[in-house]
């Protein structure tokens, strides 16, 4: 029989976006609802799946290596696809949204050998960010993307420098673009990120020694990876370019992902480039996952847990040694300090801290990483500069000193710092103002000189969560309660001040909801999408 042809897909209840007729082409849509009609079914189970596997980690405390797949993880023959040339030295990626002209611009301009165009934890899917994304996008490889603001400051791609490659990041599996539908059913954002960029750009970039270049955000096993793997082929083939021409680097960023890394560059092979440690999603995922698993998972106040605790330690150096093992590249990941342009001390600060982290990384055997600000990136290349020399990378560094075991990954106790009250408020504050921004449509913004994305934002509500179930005592003495929670909230929702209208009113009740609901709400981002413009 042949196969159903897909429903076409509609746009639904979209605020009109200039220009969104140049994304939205018959042929993109078209496009779209086949892979749609293909795979959303697939992601569909698969996020059934990982709710089965949270339950399985309730129930038993803890988590393993897969036994079913020890042949592949002990397969000594195997490799991804060597790099592409474009994708060959990554030794500075700087990310931002790509829904930011501006930022598009500089980002390609600062030097970095990477541009992270995010379509995920810097980015508040609104419509317009989603089309605009894809314009900047689509613009930047055209190279007419030059423009001059109205107070008439202008911003023009380099003519003669090398512009940084473009990687991708579409939304994770979770999200669903509610404003493209087939038969009343949202598409996921995954695919309609992934499907315009890659309809759009593919073939120019290709034909310009490139190619389409994807980061795949919140993988949590290697069945999600073997999905995106069945994608791409399909892709691939509808487009008529040869296999093997998209490339992708996967996040590391959940705990249950850190047990299948090997897995997850099997499935990938013929399209991976690597794996990068996604430390504040990775956070976040250990808390989600182990958040009811008793006093040893309760984790201290967010800015008390560092990349040199050593269960982090295990997690990045576990990254590097796969990685190299299986010919990838291993890219580090960001440290959250953003440089002032205004203030000294804030700038010697960050730039110090930003040091002392991509020494670290270099040091471990990362081959890049990543900073979110053009302000850091020598910072970051000096650091990768003076570990890589000459070579583009370092996979001859095979780590094969660094041994972690299954318990290694998930020993968070031990650490000597306990939440305190100033902790407590810092997550209030952080999650508050994160949300009020993301709501009007601003994905990555700097709070107290840090910055804060999507990611970071999950920690601060979910460790309140996570300590008012576990009736934290901080270190003041007082107990972790709804009710404190809800003090310190309204209290920082007067302090918001003058801004304390709606919008502030309604940060503040998404983020209750989010931090002191009965059922844990498995993303901040799933209700906040519900009231985002
Ligand atoms: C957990 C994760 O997933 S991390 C990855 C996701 N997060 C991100 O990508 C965050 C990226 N960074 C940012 O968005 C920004 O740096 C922020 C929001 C944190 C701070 O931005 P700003 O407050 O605008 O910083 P600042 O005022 O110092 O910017 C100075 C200039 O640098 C530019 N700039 C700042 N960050 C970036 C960036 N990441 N990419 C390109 N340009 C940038 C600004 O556009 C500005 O340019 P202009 O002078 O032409 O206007
Ligand atoms: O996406 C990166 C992260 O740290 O989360
Ligand atoms: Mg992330």
């Amino acid at each position: 029989m042949p196969a159903p042809a897909p429903s076409p897909l509609a746009v639904t209840r979209a605020p009109h976006v200039a220009r969104q007729e140049e994304v939205l082409t018959d042929e993109a849509l078209a496009f779209l609802a086949a892979l749609h009609h293909r795979f959303t079914p697939r992601r569909d189970e698969l996020l059934a799946r990982r709710a089965e596997r949270r339950a399985e980690i309730a129930r038993t405390g803890r988590l393993d290596f897969l036994p079913g797949t020890a042949g592949i993880r002990e397969d000594p023959h195997w490799r991804v696809a060597p790099a592409p040339p474009a994708l060959e030295d990554r030794r500075v990626e700087i990310t931002g949204p790509a829904d930011d002209r501006r930022m598009t611009v500089n980002a390609l301009n600062s030097g970095a050998r990477v541009w992270l165009a995010d379509f995920e934890d810097a980015s508040s899917p609104t419509w317009h960010n989603v089309i605009n994304g894809q314009l900047n996008l689509i613009d930047a490889h055209r190279r007419r993307i030059d423009f001059t603001t109205p107070e008439g400051r202008t911003y023009a791609l380099r003519p003669d420098a090398e512009l940084a490659t473009v990687v991708a990041r579409p939304r994770g599996w979770h999200l669903d673009e509610r404003h493209l539908t087939a038969g009343g059913r949202a598409v996921p954002g995954a695919l309609v990120d992934f499907g315009l960029y890659f309809f759009h750009n593919a073939r120019h970039l290709l034909d310009a020694g490139k190619g389409p270049y994807f980061y795949l955000p919140k993988t949590e096993s290697h069945h999600e990876a073997r999905l995106w793997n069945d994608v791409f082929l399909f892709a691939q083939e509808y487009a008529g370019i040869p296999r093997g021409s998209i490339r992708a680097t996967v996040l590391i960023e959940t705990i249950t992902a850190a047990y299948e890394m090997e897995e997850i560059l099997h499935e990938l092979r013929e399209h991976a480039s690597g794996l990068n440690a996604g430390r504040w999603d990775y956070l976040f995922s250990l808390i989600k996952n182990f958040r009811d698993a008793g006093e040893d998972f309760v984790l201290p106040d967010r800015n008390a847990v560092t990349m040199t605790a050593p269960f982090m330690r295990a997690y990045t150096e576990l990254l590097v040694r796969t990685c190299h093992k299986r010919g990838a590249h291993a890219i580090g990941g960001m440290a959250a300090f953003i440089p002032s342009r205004k203030d000294p001390e804030v700038n010697a600060v960050a730039l110090e801290k930003v040091r002392a982290d991509k020494e670290r990384e270099a040091g471990d055997g990362f081959d890049g990483s990543w900073v979110a600000h053009p302000d850091l990136v020598p910072v970051a290349r000096a650091a990768f500069d003076a570990a890589l020399g000459e070579r583009p990378h370092q996979k001859h560094r095979l780590r094969e000193d660094v041994r972690v075991g299954a318990g290694d990954l998930i020993a968070v106790g031990g650490l000597d710092a306990r939440p305190t009250a100033a902790g407590l408020r810092n997550a209030v504050q952080v999650a508050l103002r994160y949300i009020e921004a993301w709501l009007r449509g601003i994905g990555a913004v700097a709070i107290f000189n840090l910055m804060e994305d999507a990611a970071t934002a999950e920690i601060s509500r979910s460790q309140l969560w996570q300590w008012v179930r576990a009736g934290v005592v901080l270190d003041t003495g007082e107990k972790v309660t709804d009710a404190l929670v809800r003090k310190v909230a309204a209290e920082e929702l007067a302090d918001a001040g003058t801004g304390a209208d709606g919008a502030w009113q309604e940060a503040h009740d998404l983020l209750l909801e989010v931090a002191l609901s009965e059922e844990y709400v498995d993303f901040l981002t799933l209700p906040a999408y519900e009231r985002l413009g």
